[in-house]
């Protein structure tokens, strides 16, 4: 990725303002709130305080940052250290787990997001070695597909440590699930069916020095297809929210002992639009690589997405029609894999007339 190929070149109106300069320097913004999960330690701890912080989160931002969260900063160094070390091997070598069109996991240098490519490289593994996904994106055709994980043979530890990894952010987005739930006033367990066979993944995103930031995107303006995302990063900083009152983009302040979570697609339609699936985006800079790893907590492939029932009423109308899960990640992956004649796939389209 030396000079910039015009694939990477932002149309003028999605060009960052506020990229990185050499020095590090960008704007950041603390509006973005800071949830302190500390008192989910004890066992009989009230959790309808934290609820409603996640309410109120939820509803202005579609984001917020946790801290305190449980997961031990050892086994996150860790994980930073492998991942930094996998992406410094060789193209060739990366290569060799790469993803293809049949499996979306591994490697893979060439991500589009809205046709426009991203100035990074991605490592991904699904959390359930195998999950099954639809064949294919036809709505009529009703055939399967397992799907296992392509794991590099170096750096040695790095499937072992990875591993590890996700099954500890996953029982962190377990919780935030439950948080979540009640803060909608339905019980803690309300959403956990759905996650039977979770697509669910991990991804790693490596961004490197871009020599033209003021063009390119690390990537570019989305909102997470999923249920939520929780999403480490290093002391870099680059990733941008947009605000849903007015769009504005603010740069979120890096903590690398905290975890941002965002709220995806799914989320937005169960909750009828209460809940916001923000878009987001990560602008890059000249001098320092950064590095990231978002959960992508995702359900079973089965599952048909609808406005939950509980929170329909004659006053307020479902806002989204029906949509099979399984179908759209195929589809969405169809998209990430290359330039499409579309756009993009966006949950828009199940919007209700
Ligand atoms: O790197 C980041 O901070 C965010 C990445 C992201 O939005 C994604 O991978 O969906
Ligand atoms: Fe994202």
């Amino acid at each position: 990725m030396g000079v910039l190929d015009e694939a990477f070149i932002q149309a003028p109106e999605h060009r960052p303002k506020t990229h990185l300069t050499n020095s590090g320097d960008y704007i950041l913004s603390n509006e973005i709130p800071t949830i302190d999960l500390s008192s989910l330690q004890d066992p009989h701890c009230d959790k309808t305080a934290l609820a409603a912080e996640i309410a109120e989160a939820c509803m202005r931002w579609g984001f917020f940052q946790v801290i305190n969260h449980g997961l031990s900063l050892d086994l996150m160094r860790r994980v930073e250290k492998t991942v930094a070390e996998f992406f410094s091997l060789t193209l060739e070598e990366k290569r060799r787990v790469k993803r293809d069109e049949v499996n979306p996991m591994g490697y893979h240098d060439g991500e589009h997001t809205k046709n426009v490519r991203d100035w990074k490289e991605i490592f991904d593994f699904f959390l359930q070695d195998s999950t099954t996904v639809p064949a294919t994106t036809e709505p009529e055709d009703t055939e399967l597909r397992k799907l296992t994980n392509p794991w590099p043979q170096n750096p040695s530890d790095f499937r072992e440590v990875c591993q590890e990894y996700a099954r500890e952010v996953e029982k962190l987005a377990f919780k935030l699930l439950e948080l979540i739930s009640i803060s909608l006033g339905l019980p803690g367990d309300r959403l956990t069916g759905y996650f039977k066979d979770q697509t669910s993944f991990l991804r790693f995103n490596h961004y490197p020095p871009c020599p033209n930031p003021e063009l390119a995107l690390g990537v570019g303006r989305h909102a997470d297809a999923g249920v939520i995302t929780v999403l480490a990063q290093d002391s870099v900083g680059g990733l941008q929210v947009s605000r849903r009152s007015d769009g504005q983009w603010f740069s979120v302040k890096p903590n690398p002992d905290a975890f941002i979570i965002n709220i995806g697609n799914c989320m937005q339609v169960w909750t009828n639009d209460k809940y916001w699936s923000a878009e987001h985006r990560v602008v890059v800079n000249s001098s320092k690589e950064r590095f990231s790893m978002p959960f992508f907590l995702f359900p079973s492939h089965d599952t048909n997405i609808e406005p939950l029932k509980e929170l329909i009423s004659e006053d307020s109308p479902p806002c989204y029609k029906k949509y099979n899960w399984g179908k759209f990640f195929a589809a969405r992956n169809r998209s990430d894999y290359k330039k499409l004649q579309t756009e993009s796939i966006q949950i828009d389209r199940f919007k209700a007339a």
